[in-house]
């Protein structure tokens, strides 16, 4: 598994004022999409504390929510700010540190890990108006310390406190998901332990010409569940709903959570995964953390039996580390991957 290397998005701007875009990061469909008024819609809003009191009447509506948006803000959860913000500076100076010292963290190939770009499979392909640093985080024996900066001096400790809280909440989220589909919490959670997590900081420059650009292709998540981070105040977040995209307006210190293909795989369809994409500001760079949630590369990747019992089993059945393999080793567009995964009826 690999991505072709690319040249850093941030250092071209750097070098030209971000007002020159070359061919390969022209985007001329992007603009023609629709694109709902920002106001009109805001994606909902799950109180974490409430949920960890058992409340029937929140867990209810994660379940209404998951069903009908795959996508909500979860407000309350327990990761304390000083994790939080240290994160986020954390991220803010790894990406101001010399490109030089940065790509010291330079993806290597035949691997995915580290600071470069994803998704990358040939040579004429569009690209993202973006850099990354991507990497595992759990189980902490999957760490490749190669990639993880040593600089700022915190970014290793920070990371470390960062990923076991979210992955906290992600388990509590998933068991209580399994329980609102009538299935035991178990079910979800024995596929889960040592269950993998990875992170993906993305970093998206400024372009002056933002509409002509993307900043991360419309794609949906590949595992179970997603946790995205907003670094700074700067929007760029879509969801497709309704064949339109919908700017997501984040709340202040929550997380935007997300269902991804795993876990539509898992469901047999009843929980979808959604397609979402990234824009680029035209002034201010923007940066967001997402953290990754998949079951163990141990776990078998299809219908779970308890679903798929009494219905026709909608997806194909993989290992996980071929899963992976094909998700990693095609371009993102849309929910494709997902396609590939259905099996077809006649
Ligand atoms: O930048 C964002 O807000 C979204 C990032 C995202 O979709 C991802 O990392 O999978
Ligand atoms: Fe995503």
């Amino acid at each position: 598994m690999e991505s072709l290397p690319v040249p850093s998005v941030q250092a071209m701007v750097a070098a030209t004022g971000g007002d020159v875009v070359p061919p390969r990061y022209l985007r001329p469909e992007a603009a023609v999409d629709m694109v709902i008024g920002s106001g009109e819609a805001q994606i909902p809003i799950i109180d974490y504390g409430k949920l960890q009191m058992d409340n029937g009447e929140e867990s209810a509506r994660l379940h209404g929510v998951c069903q009908d948006w795959g996508f909500f803000q979860l407000i309350n959860h327990s990761v304390p700010d000083d994790v939080v913000e240290g994160m986020k500076s954390s991220i803010q100076r790894f990406f101001q540190l010399p490109a030089e010292t940065k790509k010291g963290f330079a993806q290597e190939r035949r691997q995915l890990e580290g600071y470069g770009q994803l998704f990358v499979v040939s040579e004429d392909q569009k690209l993202d108006w973006a850099d990354i640093l991507y990497l595992n985080t759990q189980p902490p024996e999957d760490r490749n310390m190669r990639f993880w900066p040593d600089q700022p001096a915190k970014f290793r400790s920070t990371l470390d406190k960062y990923s076991a809280a979210v992955k906290h909440i992600a388990d509590s989220l998933l068991a209580t998901m399994a329980k609102n589909l009538g299935l035991e919490p178990e079910t979800i959670a024995d596929k889960c332990v040592s269950g993998i997590q990875s992170v993906r900081m993305n970093y998206y420059p400024p372009c002056l010409q933002a509409d002509k650009v993307v900043g991360f292709s419309p794609h949906s998540d590949s595992d179970l569940l997603t946790l995205v981070m907003q670094v700074n105040h700067v929007q760029g977040l879509q969801i497709k709903r309704n064949g339109s995209w919908v700017p997501v307006k984040p709340v202040e210190g929550a997380f935007i959570v997300n269902i991804g293909d795993i876990f539509e795989i898992f469901t047999n369809g009843r929980y979808r995964s959604i397609e979402h994409r990234a824009v680029v500001d035209p002034k201010e760079e923007r940066l967001s953390v997402a953290a990754f949630h998949s079951p163990s590369i141990h776990a078998v990747i299809g219908p779970l039996k308890e679903i798929a019992a009494c219905e026709d089993e909608a997806y194909k059945t993989v290992d996980h580390e071929e899963f992976m393999r094909l998700f990693f080793s095609a371009k993102l567009e849309g929910k494709s991957f997902l396609d590939r995964m259905k099996l077809k009826r006649s």
